[in-house]
């Protein structure tokens, strides 16, 4: 680990060469999850950007003077909340690490760490770096292991938070297990999210951020918008042109410049992901291009765990491939014709982590981000998470926020300290 290390130090510049230590990171990256490099070193860059954003607002923390009569007051002070558990998923390695322990440092919270067991590298890297940047042992920690790591971490009496990544049901259960102690819980959980194309939009700008809405990290996005509603009279130009560019993806080697999807993260997942695909033909969705297994020219990737993008036409609202969440390179669009018709359907799902509108009329665009039942709206654009923007879902896609200011409420609590500067009341008498 330390020899793919470079040095030290968070940079100050935005999108760094393609050498030195965020280089290597994202070189290790791609190794622990299979994304091209591309994406890696945007993931690396938004990492840093997160530690030095809260680096930042920690000497901000700050309470409140209020006035009360006779001269008294009180005030309130900001408190850490003692250890942090962060518990992590495998899509976003070391951003998820970032995100959960550059808060929770910055409000003087202690981190336990548990990366997923699928890419256990890269969090190892981060409490390096940290310790090269002066943390104090003990500050943050990385734990190694899986549900049984987990759940020893949940029901610990010593623990007082619990800031999760995962799937809704792994979700349900860190709920349950922090109830027991009264651990206050942050849940990043999964999605389904709609992206709303309307027949107005700017075709090219639309397209582009419908590969955006399903096609980054292998599809394994929890804030994707995997169901695409497209307005009738633009779907065949639409499916066109979208179809067009999904099949030209360059699949491969994720550690060369010009890939852009590279494997999923393991055989298991990649059976499941084109099972959904098989499923959805069952179900009569059209498959348009991909959702095939994929084999590599270069020999030494065969057996690797790659398949082709797949946009499904002909999908329907009840079908499998639209309900669940797929977390793999699998796109389903379905044509709509109101603004009122596709809000019902955009919301009618349990999930509510992210949605996206394209359109060119600004009054329509607002509207529909105030309808939508999401914790996120992305207006003609998708998958842009800026560390200062607030990130988080709504009904079973969680609660609680990551990135942006409002996070320091998350990792603090609250002091009041009430100062009498009279005498005190004889109420009783005696
Ligand atoms: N909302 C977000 O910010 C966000 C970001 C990334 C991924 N996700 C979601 O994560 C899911 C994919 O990730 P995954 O497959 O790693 O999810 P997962 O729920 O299987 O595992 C997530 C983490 O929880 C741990 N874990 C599993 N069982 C546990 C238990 N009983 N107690 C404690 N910890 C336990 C795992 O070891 C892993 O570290 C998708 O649903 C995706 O949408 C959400």
């Amino acid at each position: 680990l330390k020899a793919a290390k470079g040095g030290v130090g968070f940079p100050s510049s935005s999108l760094l060469p393609m050498t030195g230590t965020n280089y290597n990171i994202a070189k290790l990256e791609v190794i622990n999850n299979g994304k091209s490099i591309t994406e890696a070193r945007v993931d690396i860059d938004v990492s840093w950007q997160s530690l030095e954003y809260y680096a930042g607002i920690a000497g901000t923390l700050a309470g409140q003077h209020i006035q009360l009569p006779g001269g008294s007051f009180a005030y309130t002070r900001r408190e850490a909340l003692g250890v942090c558990v962060g518990i992590g998923a495998w899509n976003y390695p070391f951003q998820i690490a970032c995100w959960k322990s550059a808060p929770a440092l910055a409000c003087g919270n202690a981190m336990v760490f548990k990366p997923s067991p699928f890419t256990a590298v890269t969090a190892v890297i981060l409490a390096e770096i940290y310790k090269e940047a002066g943390v104090p042992d003990g500050l943050f920690n990385v734990v190694q292991g899986g549900a049984e790591t987990g759940t020893l971490l949940c029901n610990h009496p010593g623990v007082a938070k619990v800031s999760f990544t995962g799937s809704v049901p792994t979700g349900k259960k860190i709920m349950e297990m922090s109830a027991k102690t009264v651990k206050q819980v942050t849940l990043e959980l999964g999605g389904k999210s709609p992206l709303i194309i309307f027949k107005d939009c700017e075709l090219e700008n639309a397209v582009r951020g419908a590969l955006m809405a399903n096609f980054l990290t292998q599809g394994e996005v929890c804030c994707n918008g995997t169901r695409v509603y497209v307005q009738r009279e633009i779907m065949p130009v639409f499916l066109e042109e979208v179809v067009k560019r999904t099949k030209a993806i360059s699949i491969g080697d994720p550690l060369l410049e010009d890939t852009r999807m590279g494997a999923l993260i393991t055989r298991q997942h990649l059976d499941k992901v084109l099972g959904f695909v098989s499923q959805a033909k069952k179900e009569g969705a059209k498959v348009l291009c991909g959702g095939e297994a994929f084999t590599p020219i270069e020999p030494k990737l065969k057996g690797g765990y790659y398949m082709s993008p797949c946009v499904l036409d002909n999908c329907t609202d009840d079908m499998t491939c639209v309900k669940e969440e797929i977390f793999g390179p699998v796109m389903s669009v379905m044509p709509f014709d109101t603004e009122e018709e596709v809000l019902k359907r955009a919301n009618n799902t349990t999930f509510g982590l992210a949605s996206g509108v394209f359109t060119r009329d600004i009054s329509r665009a607002h509207r529909v981000a105030e309808n939508l039942q999401a914790g996120t709206c992305f207006i003609n654009n998708y998958n842009i998470s800026p560390v200062e923007v607030p990130f988080g879902g709504y009904k079973q896609s969680g609660f609680g926020r990551e990135n942006g200011q409002v996070t320091i409420e998350y990792y603090s609590q609250l002091k009041t300290v009430v100062v009498e500067m009279g005498a005190v009341d004889d109420y009783f008498n005696c």
